[in-house]
């Protein structure tokens, strides 16, 4: 056994020290260079993929390994008439565009309204594609989702996508780790969304910054995958380079029997490997953060990054009493942009449109949670609300369930599979001055519409708020 390897390594070098292809050399002002590491799994949509098809196409070269590599159109999708073509052109020429870029390199794709078609981050943990201890990365800031299987996954940019494409490996410097320990449990009607929430809201948008972040505990531990998929998503909105959570029993159980989940021998060989992807006793973390999760309530962000988040039971703060001068003026800019008042409750705060979907909040155990709030109720006067699953496949799952009845019954509008309104890139967008409860994880200026007013929420508060009109708690409903 190596020296390095006699080390107490934490999960994610385990996983990047399995991926080394060459390694970086230490250069002689003792600086290390970027490693070579080797690609499992590349996830492609149509944002972020045509430059690198072209740049494969004008050098000559194929795609390295097209098996490796899948894709999905979800950013350009409208989600209501998803059998139709696109009526926008801009939409419908990046829709075309990865479609002839896929038939030409051999790429295998889910087109709009195909059963396996949505968001790519719900569709490579639904098809078994992300796995324990895999390399996963796409053109896409939220690839970090797929960490909650063990995974290291990071979102890259277009040349990189071109690079991945072209060797299957990437070129990458060493990261630095952190461990975010959240202890006890959450209590009930607080989910992994407020938690991220609030872990955002402790670190800061820039506190993961080259880091992996590395969520544990006995609250972690309990967390569905869904949830966890949750949290790892938005470790990206802490500027993190990916965030991870160490795969066990209710991850296997989550992959077992999925379309490319191995079997047999194969699936025993994968556990043994799997179980050794925990960090090791005496592993050292650059920076550890602790959160007690008892002590967690809803969260509602108030502000246009998603770390100027306050507990649901908070009013809208005061700049004037932020200390920190570039923070007091960032808080008053977005109050200003988000229309708000100081010192107003947050429960005070009227809504206009409440959006769940997203590749955050899009999975079925979203879903459920919002139907069983909605059930035998209705969403309140003038509110518009969006339903959108992740997947095409979620979306099946929930009318199976009879979940879709119960949205069209409250009077929510139940959708097609796609990003919809996480983003302006469709025709899912609010108009300017609307604010909207988004179960989605980025809350800039605009993000949902030049505008419009987004307010990061969990579906369970999405659910409600739509009752209510004004942000609440499934218990604030009578
Ligand atoms: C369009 C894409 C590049 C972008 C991302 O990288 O995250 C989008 O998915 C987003 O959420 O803003
Ligand atoms: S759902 Fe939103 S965050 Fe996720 S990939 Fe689509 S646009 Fe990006």
């Amino acid at each position: 056994m190596s020296e390095k390897n006699a080390k107490p390594r934490t999960l994610a070098e385990k996983v990047w020290d399995d991926h080394v292809v060459v390694p970086g050399e230490v250069d002689a002002h003792g600086n290390a260079n970027p490693d070579l590491i080797y690609i499992d799994l590349h996830l492609v949509h149509e944002v972020t993929s045509p430059q690198a098809f072209d740049g494969l196409r004008m050098a000559g070269r194929e795609l390295r390994r097209p098996d490796l590599t899948i894709a999905t159109e979800d950013h350009n999708v409208p989600t209501v008439d998803i059998f139709s073509p696109i009526a926008d052109q801009v939409s419908a020429l990046q829709v075309e565009t990865l479609r002839r870029n896929c038939e030409e390199f051999g790429v295998r794709l889910h087109p709009m309204g195909d059963v396996e078609q949505g968001i790519v981050h719900v569709v490579g943990p639904q098809l078994g594609l992300t796995q324990p201890g895999m390399t996963v990365v796409c053109g896409d800031s939220h690839t970090s989702t797929h960490g909650a299987f063990g995974a290291l996954a990071m979102g890259i940019g277009t040349s990189e996508v071109e690079h991945v494409m072209a060797t299957q490996t990437l070129s990458l410097r060493p990261f630095k780790t952190m461990a975010i320990t959240v202890d006890g449990e959450l209590p009930p009607g607080v989910t992994s969304k407020d938690l991220i929430l609030a872990v955002i809201a402790e670190i800061g948008t820039g506190g993961g910054q080259g880091h992996v972040l590395e969520y544990r505990g006995p609250a972690i531990e309990k967390l569905s995958m869904e949830a966890r998929m949750t949290i790892c998503n938005m470790s990206i909105e802490a500027g993190a380079r990916a965030g991870m959570i160490a795969p066990d029993a209710t991850t296997y159980e989550y992959l077992k029997g999925r379309p490319n989940a191995p079997v047999g021998d194969d699936w025993d060989a994968a556990v043994e490997y799997w179980d050794g992807l925990r960090t090791d006793d005496g592993a050292v973390f650059d920076r550890e953060v602790h959160i007690d999760a008892t002590a967690l309530t809803p969260f509602v962000t108030w502000g246009t990054n998603p770390g100027q988040g306050l507990p649901l039971g908070a009013s809208i703060p005061d700049p004037s009493e932020i200390v920190d001068e570039t923070e007091a003026t960032a808080a008053a800019r977005a109050i200003e942009y988000m229309g708000l008042t100081p010192g107003t409750p947050l429960r005070e705060v009227e809504v206009d449109t409440v959006f769940v979907g997203s590749c955050t909040n899009g999975r079925i155990e979203d879903l459920r949670v919002v139907a069983e709030i909605l059930s035998g109720r209705k969403v309140a006067d003038g509110m518009r609300m969006l339903i959108v699953p992740g997947s095409m496949k979620v979306r099946a799952q929930a009318d199976e369930e009879g979940l879709g009845e119960i949205f069209a019954a409250a009077g929510a509008d139940w959708r097609m599979a796609g990003c919809s309104m996480c983003l302006g890139m469709n025709p899912d967008q609010l108009s300017p001055g609307e604010r909207c409860a988004s179960t989605s994880n980025r809350n800039f200026e605009g993000r949902q519409g030049k505008g419009g007013r987004t307010h990061l929420v969990s579906p369970a508060v999405a659910a409600a708020t739509a009752v209510r009109g004004r942000f609440a708690a499934p218990a604030d409903l009578v």
